[in-house]
C-alpha cells in the first residue's frame, strides 16, 4: 500500500467501539491498517448484538472477493441464528454419537449435553462449504485454499464492522450427519463454522511477531 493510495481513498468504517450503525468514517494510515489486521483475535463466547443483513452481505462480498482460479466460487456460507442453533447442536450431537459407535466407544453424557450446546456460544454461526468443482487447472486443494481466504476476508470484514468471531471446525465439521444437515455433498468440504458476535473481552496483545524462522529469501 503506497500513500498515494492511502491519500486517495483509503477510508475504513471506525464503528468498533459502536456496533449501532454510526456512520462515522476516518481516514487511517497504513501504518493503523497494518496493526489493525495483526489485532484480530479469535473470541470464543459471543453474543448479541449479531451483523444485521446490511453488514452480514457487505462481509459476505468481501469473502467473495478472495483470490479464485479460474472463478470458479467454490464457497458456499450457511447462515445459522436464532433457534435453529438448537437444530444445528442436534446435528452434531447425532455426529458425535455415530463416529463414538464408529470407534467403538460411548459418548458419556457431559460431552453429549456439551456438544449439543456448542451452537450456543454465539447468535450466530456462518458454515463455510466448499463445494468442489471438476477443473482440469483447478486442483481440490487450491478451491479448499480459496475457501479458507474467503473466510479470512469474511472474518476481517466482520470485525472491520465491530463483530468478533471464531473459526471453528473441529472433528465432527464433515462427520455425515453434519454434512447432511446442511446439505454438504459427499465430496464437498464443511471448511468453516465461523462462529459470529459482540464481546466486551479484551484478549491479550500477540506481543511481538518473530518472523525470523518462517522466512527465506530464495538466493544461490
Ligand atoms: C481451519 C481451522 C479450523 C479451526 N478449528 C478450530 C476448532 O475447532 N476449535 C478451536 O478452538 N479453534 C479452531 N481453530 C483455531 C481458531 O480459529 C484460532 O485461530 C485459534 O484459537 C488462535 O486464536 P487467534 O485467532 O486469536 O490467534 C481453527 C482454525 C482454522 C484455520
Amino acid at each position: 500500500m503506497t500513500d498515494q493510495n492511502f491519500d486517495n481513498d483509503l477510508v475504513i468504517n471506525n464503528n468498533i467501539n459502536n456496533m449501532e450503525a454510526n456512520a462515522q468514517s476516518t481516514q487511517v494510515t497504513d501504518e493503523q491498517v497494518i496493526n489493525w489486521i495483526k489485532s484480530r483475535r479469535s473470541i470464543g463466547n459471543l453474543t448479541i448484538p449479531a451483523p444485521k443483513p446490511n453488514q452480514l452481505e457487505a462481509a459476505i462480498e468481501c469473502a467473495m472477493t478472495a483470490p479464485d482460479h479460474k472463478k470458479l466460487q467454490p464457497w458456499r456460507f450457511i447462515i445459522t441464528e436464532g433457534p435453529r442453533r438448537h437444530a444445528f447442536g442436534r446435528a452434531l450431537l447425532a455426529a458425535a454419537e455415530a463416529k463414538a459407535l464408529r470407534e467403538g466407544a460411548e459418548l458419556d453424557e457431559r460431552t453429549a449435553e456439551k456438544t449439543l450446546k456448542m451452537p450456543l456460544r454465539a447468535p450466530m454461526i456462518i458454515t463455510v462449504v466448499t463445494r468442489m468443482q471438476y477443473h482440469e487447472k483447478v486442483p481440490a486443494f487450491e478451491q479448499l485454499l480459496s475457501t479458507g481466504a474467503a473466510v479470512q476476508n469474511l472474518i476481517l470484514a466482520l470485525k472491520a464492522q465491530g463483530f468478533d468471531t471464531v473459526w471453528r471446525t473441529g472433528p465432527l465439521a464433515n462427520e455425515p450427519a453434519v454434512k447432511s444437515y446442511f446439505n454438504v455433498g459427499s465430496e464437498d468440504y464443511v471448511t468453516a463454522f465461523v462462529y459470529v458476535g459482540s464481546s466486551h473481552c479484551q484478549m491479550p496483545s500477540r506481543g511481538n511477531i518473530d518472523t525470523a524462522n518462517f522466512i527465506a529469501h530464495d538466493s544461490e
